[in-house]
């Protein structure tokens, strides 16, 4: 991508209304625009990164065996009262009447819908397990909606839902989630640690949230700081074994949000060098809440035994866009975003410092087109800013490379690459830096 032609509308100042660092680098590196309180429009380059997050969030997914679907975003009243949680929800649910004056909602959260689906179609164990998900936006009225992304009223979440004959066979589905839930988040350079958690409004009485550490986020926690240092499954991991020896190891570490922590038991399990008392963003939750909706909505299969027995039912949340913010506060600097490159926009930026000297051009537009042609993604900075502005820009907007072409550099067949994550330079050919970033 050229940078002249692409759209990306860098802000010079701090916006006053940032009050934490990953709204006001989202801001400022031109990500997003506020339209409403809570409501994002995703610029360019946000949107580049919300896709590479999305697409994460679905291969770990997919390799856990869930089947991915769309529902819509607008949902009949009719079906929370069948559940009860029309009136429960209260007033984060955005309630809509449409030009039939039928009542309609903009969905929260789609258990209720998932859960038709699946009645309307499945009537015998045999069908069983199955995990439907899908990567949709919600909304929720929050009260205070605030820091960017972080707590936005339009939200795009990966939600996912398990059917199971019995709760033995549903904490299967749970152990799976669990475990997709710890490679899902690796892969986007975060440490997400799972916390037994409160159910709140989706019910049931099992619930981990994913918690990643930072000074900004949410929620309090205390952890075993051993806990940090776990084996994440590898890509191998069998979805089909069994995998309680993995979730006994992430949950025998203590690690508890304030809302379920318990003091005396950290005190005495946790060694004093061992104990870290901070807060975190949580970027998933996954919850196991058995026939909760089953039973309110008749979602019945035969068992072995030819008896109609209502399913037992998980579901499974990841803040995709939530996500964006809490990669932005573990991975910054004074200069901007170190986006981890999985999710980065872009792999490489190509800074031409002297624009419009000829050899510099030239050995550019070079290296842009082989880099170009091997598949990586590069933001080439052909504009006519001066090279100050360009790597503050570069660093700002946090793509993993940089190189850096003038014509002092070139003269001697050099250019230099800097690495955005720890800042380490080094010169070389042309060709080595396009065989170091292929
Ligand atoms: N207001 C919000 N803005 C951005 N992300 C949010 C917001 N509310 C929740 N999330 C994200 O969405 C994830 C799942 O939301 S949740 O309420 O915990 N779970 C559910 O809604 C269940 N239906 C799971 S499918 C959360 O872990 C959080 O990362």
């Amino acid at each position: 991508m050229r940078l002249s032609r692409f759209f990306l509308p860098i802000l010079k100042e701090n916006p006053k209304e940032a009050e934490i660092v990953s709204h006001r680098l989202m801001l400022r590196a031109g990500m997003i625009r506020q339209e409403a309180a809570g409501i994002y429009a995703w610029l360019p380059l946000g949107f580049r990164v919300l896709k590479k997050i999305e697409q994460i969030v679905r291969e770990e997914q997919d390799r856990s065996g869930a089947l991915e679907l769309l529902m819509p975003t607008l949902q009949l009243a009719d079906l929370w009262r069948e559940s009860g949680r029309y009136d429960a929800y209260g007033p984060e649910m955005l309630r809509i009447a449409d030009r039939h004056k039928r009542e309609l909602l903009y969905g929260p959260t789609n258990e209720e819908m998932i859960t038709e689906i699946f009645r309307a179609y499945v009537k015998s164990y045999k069908n069983l397990p199955l995990n439907l998900y899908h990567i949709q936006w919600k909304f929720r009225d929050e009260q205070r909606p605030r820091f960017g992304v972080m707590r936005g009223r339009e939200f795009l979440m990966k939600d996912a839902y398990s059917f199971d004959l019995n709760e033995a066979a549903a904490r299967v589905a749970y152990n799976k989630m669990f475990v997709a839930y710890l490679r899902t988040f690796a892969r986007m350079g975060l440490k997400a640690i799972p916390m037994r958690a409160e159910t709140g409004p989706i019910g049931g009485d099992l619930s981990h949230e994913f918690i990643v550490l930072a000074e900004t986020g949410e929620s309090g926690v205390f952890i075993n700081r051993d806990v940090l240092d776990l084996p994440v499954p590898g890509e191998d991991v069998d979805y089909d074994s069994d995998l309680t020896p993995i979730i006994k190891q992430w949950t025998s570490v203590y690690a508890a949000t304030e809302d379920v922590h318990d003091a005396a038991r950290f005190e005495q399990e946790v060694p004093a060098d061992k104990r870290v008392n901070t807060r975190g963003i949580e970027v998933g939750q996954i919850f196991y809440f058995g026939t909760k909706y089953s039973d309110a909505m008749k979602a019945l299969v035969a068992g072995p035994d030819g008896v109609d027995v209502p399913i037992h039912g998980g579901s499974y949340g990841v803040g995709v866009s939530r996500l964006l913010g809490a990669i932005i506060e573990a991975c910054h600097d004074d200069a901007g975003i170190k986006w981890p490159e999985a999710v980065a926009p872009f792999r490489v930026s190509i800074l031409n410092l002297k624009q419009g000297d000829a050899a510099v051009d030239a050995a550019c537009e070079k290296l842009y087109a082989e880099l170009t042609a091997k598949g990586v993604d590069v933001l080439y900075d052909d504009t006519d800013q001066r090279a100050g502005a360009k790597f503050a820009a570069a660093d700002l907007i946090g793509i993993p490379w940089q190189i850096m072409i003038g014509p002092k550099g070139l003269a001697e067949g050099k250019v230099e690459i800097k690495k955005r994550s720890d800042g380490s330079r080094e010169t070389m050919s042309p060709a080595d830096a396009v065989a170091r970033l292929v």
